[in-house]
């Protein structure tokens, strides 16, 4: 049913300094920006329907030109985390079976989420600390902790971070592709200890049968291995379940590209009984991907066995459907759409390079 034609297309570069406190910084990506190729599609349709779309990166990532230039190393900073989505935000529902239980089930309790907002890699150990004690008043059970660009480092703060919330909460380290094979198996070996449930993206994302092996050698000392943030078609995922190279699959709602991109793997990791722990974070990830898990649960896996979804607890102030996270759990949004549109306020603000934010900092930086 066609209800309007497209009458305007604006691209517009929206950057967030989330480096200046060091939100988002990983074993690889040390001062990200997180930023976002916003993309609005207006049509002439009497209800005013749009599409509104993200293209996530970490700031300087927006400016590549892909016609011009190859791809860059998976985790140079300096290139986009290249998340596409682009959906239209009049919604309709899913014309899949509804467990109609499960969805009541949703919508009194949520989905089950984990936090990675207490310790990114550039947070001090105090921060650290402080953010870990108010997350458990919180509710939050569920924690993420980044690791990889120091050993030692890594047993301060995974020992710091234990002794907060104790023996019996969940645990799970992020190295953000920073190891080789045996690196990645050593390492882990001696982080074992503090009893992680899985170790995300040990090495490079392209690397299938690398993570078969660390599967192999992790598996028996209790930890899983993670993956998918960073990839990018369902052939990959295919790959990486056949191979056994993954306990829990991340799909990331825009690196995959479209809906349907992501409902293959869905129906995938259904088939090899794996559970599906979405990537999120970022700009608007939390928001979109909520949409996937809750489906995920309601009409494909009907499980939360060892299922949880990422939660990062930035930036959602900017838009306009905002995630609603209770008693650590994504709560079923209402509204009709993915959640994709943002505020048109804070698009202006943060456009780079001429939005007021960053007028402001660029001036700064020049004197
Ligand atoms: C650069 C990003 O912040 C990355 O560290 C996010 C990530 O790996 C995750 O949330 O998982
Ligand atoms: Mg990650």
């Amino acid at each position: 049913m066609v209800r309007g034609r497209i009458s305007r297309l604006s691209v517009r570069d929206v950057r967030f300094p989330t480096s200046l406190e060091g939100h988002g910084s990983d074993a690889m990506h040390t001062d990200p920006d997180y930023s976002a190729a916003y993309v609005v599609i207006e049509t002439d349709a009497e209800d005013g329907l749009k599409g509104c779309g993200i293209t996530f990166t970490l700031g300087k990532g927006t400016e590549v030109d892909w016609s011009r230039e190859g791809r860059g190393a998976p985790g140079d900073s300096s290139h986009p985390k290249c998340s596409v989505g682009l959906v239209g935000q009049a919604g309709g529902k899913a014309c899949l079976e509804v467990t109609r239980g499960h969805e009541e089930q949703m919508l009194a309790q949520g989905y089950p989420a984990y936090t990675t907002s207490c310790a990114w890699l550039g947070y001090s150990d105090d921060t650290l600390k402080q953010l870990c004690t108010q997350a458990l008043k919180d509710g939050w059970i569920r924690f993420k902790v980044k690791v990889g660009a120091d050993l030692q480092d890594d047993e301060r703060r995974c020992q710091l971070i234990r002794d907060v919330i104790g023996p019996e909460k969940t645990l799970m380290m992020d190295a953000n592709q920073r190891w080789d094979v045996p690196e990645a198996v050593e390492w882990m070996s001696k982080l074992a200890k503090f009893k992680p449930l899985w170790i995300e993206e040990p090495t490079s994302p392209d690397d299938i049968l690398g993570h078969a092996t660390i599967s192999k050698a992790l598996v028996p000392l209790g930890i899983g291995v993670a993956t998918g943030e960073q990839c990018h078609n369902r052939v990959l995922f295919k790959q990486l379940l056949q191979a056994k190279a993954l306990q829990f699959l991340q799909i990331d709602s825009c690196r995959l590209g479209s809906v349907n991109e992501n409902l293959s793997v869905l129906l995938m990791a259904k088939k090899f009984e794996i559970p599906v722990c979405p990537h999120a974070g970022g700009v608007g990830l939390c928001e979109l991907v909520q949409h996937l898990i809750l489906f995920d649960y309601i009409s494909v896996s009907a499980s939360l066995k060892n299922r949880m979804c990422e939660y990062v607890d930035h930036l959602h102030e900017h838009f306009k459907y905002p995630v609603m996270v209770q008693r650590a759990s994504y709560m079923p949004p209402k509204d009709a759409g993915y959640s994709t549109e943002m505020k048109e306020e804070s698009v202006k603000k943060h456009q780079y390079p001429d939005g007021e934010v960053w007028k402001k900092l660029l001036a700064a930086q020049e004197n």
